[in-house]
């Protein structure tokens, strides 16, 4: 690359500073913003550019039908509990599922976690008043605390340095544990014949014998299963904190080319996704593979317009639409979104978030969702896509492998009473271990189906 088009790729990555930014913390003290991004521009990237690369032609693979992509973590992941024991329970139900939907698609699922930088959030609103006292709302803990008092909530910039570290310790973690043997295949099997084993989940003990007819079979026919101990496991997170996002991106010296190297994939959220604005411009200009988040609202026009900004040349990979429409409203909504894009013509990996569209507030007052309603709306996902011969390319999902109760139902029942049992999420309710089996036996049935 010459010296002017290397120096108008720099300047480009700056425009975004002109745009109008939504979302944004009020930082109070701008110096220390700027000591804070100084250093982690000197600080080392946590993803590899050619991890990214490699991800992009997964994600290209998933497009086809060739793959299927599994992302799932907490709605915001906390410091507090940036802990090797809820980090391993997370990529252990990650995993379980992964293999159960790899059964059911017949195809390699490719495993993502909404881990290691998820440490941001869009909110509806700026403040939250409790007892006659206003203060800012909770944002995440790149941004401030929880605990509703003016010192924890006053945004305070070296957040976003815990955030980077807790990243690093995190992803450190997840390729010890994916590399070292914690992946191995017979040892998720046999975690997942612990799960059907139970009498509550009785009714997945077709698909569970399926599925351990199939290990026999493979045994029986020589694989290797020593090859199956490792697997790829990605990180991403939502791209919201562009003073965080823009520090992180770097330039590769393999290809000049920039990437965000805070994760392998990032994705704009559906309060953020304006076309004119600062989001859409920084990842516009970044190799990695992105992910736009669409609500019920979004008309084809808008898909296209994002796709021309965020995927002019239709590379295959580079841009995934995830849906999040409400199980009420994407049998409606989600065809015409489709068929818009599918003419273009330009390749998009379509995914379902089922979580966002369907979340309520219980009788006692719990921010909540059915776990019936969200599968529903993967139900209604996979409807739409066979009905117009397209691809339903992955799943989005809100989890966590603790045994918390924050979303109603599945075989335990988690009713409203028990929501005050264990809900713990500081932001959205997330499916709870066995819950997360559960949607995944079910989307594996969906597949095998489709
Ligand atoms: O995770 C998604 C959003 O950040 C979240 O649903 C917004 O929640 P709020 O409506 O409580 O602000
Ligand atoms: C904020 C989120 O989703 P959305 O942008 O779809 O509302 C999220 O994924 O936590
Ligand atoms: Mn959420």
């Amino acid at each position: 690359m010459s010296i002017e088009a290397s120096q108008e790729v720099l300047s480009g990555l700056e425009r975004w500073r002109e745009l109008p930014a939504a979302q944004q913390p009020q930082w109070p003290d701008r110096a220390v913003l700027r000591s804070v991004t100084e250093e982690l521009r000197q600080s080392p990237p946590l993803v590899f550019a050619g991890e990214a690369d490699s991800l992009r032609e997964k994600l290209a693979a998933a497009s086809r039908g060739e793959a299927f992509l599994l992302q799932g973590g907490d709605c915001a992941e906390t410091f507090a509990e940036s802990t090797a024991d809820r980090i391993r329970n997370k990529i252990r139900t990650i995993l379980q599922m992964a293999a159960v939907l790899t059964y059911g698609a017949s195809l390699p699922v490719i495993k993502m976690g909404r881990m290691a930088g998820q440490f941001a959030k869009p909110r509806s609103s700026e403040l939250e008043t409790r007892d006659g006292i206003t203060l800012p709302c909770y944002r995440g803990d790149a941004v401030n605390g929880h605990p509703f008092t003016e010192a924890d909530r006053t945004p305070d910039p070296t957040r976003l340095l815990g955030a980077y570290h807790r990243s690093a310790t995190t992803i450190n973690l997840i390729r010890a544990f994916t590399y070292g043997g914690f992946a191995d295949l017979r040892l998720v099997h046999e975690w997942n014949r612990g799960f059907t084993s139970n009498p509550a989940y009785a009714r997945y003990e077709v698909l569970a014998a399926e599925i351990d007819r199939a290990m026999r079979f493979m045994r029986a026919a020589g694989v290797d299963f020593d090859a199956l101990k490792t697997v790829d496991f990605y990180s991403s997170h939502e791209a919201l904190l562009l003073d965080y996002e823009s520090a992180m991106t770097r330039i590769d010296s393999r290809t000049g080319d920039p990437y965000n190297t805070s994760a392998h994939f990032l994705w704009i959220g559906e309060r953020t996704r304006q076309i004119d604005g600062a989001h859409v411009d920084l990842l516009a200009r970044v190799r990695n593979p992105i992910g736009v988040k669409l609500g019920p609202s979004t008309t084809g026009d808008d898909a296209l317009a994002l796709m021309d900004r965020l995927n002019p040349d239709g590379e295959p990979g580079r841009l995934t639409f995830i849906t999040r429409m409400g199980a009420g409203k994407i049998r409606d909504n989600l065809p015409g979104l489709v068929e818009q894009v599918t003419a273009d013509g330009r390749p998009v990996t379509w995914v379902c978030d089922p979580m966002h569209g369907n979340t309520i507030t219980s009788p006692s007052g719990y921010k909540t969702r059915e776990l019936a309603t969200v599968l529903d709306e993967v139900r209604g996902f996979f409807e739409v896509h066979q009905a117009l011969g397209t691809v339903p390319g992955g799943l989005h999902v809100e989890l966590t492998g603790d045994d918390v109760t924050e979303v109603l139902g599945g075989s335990e029942k988690v009713d409203d009473a028990a929501l005050a049992r264990r809900y713990e999420t500081l932001v959205d309710p997330r499916l709870n271990h066995q819950q997360s089996l559960e949607m995944a036996f079910d989307v594996a049935e969906m597949l095998r189906d489709h």
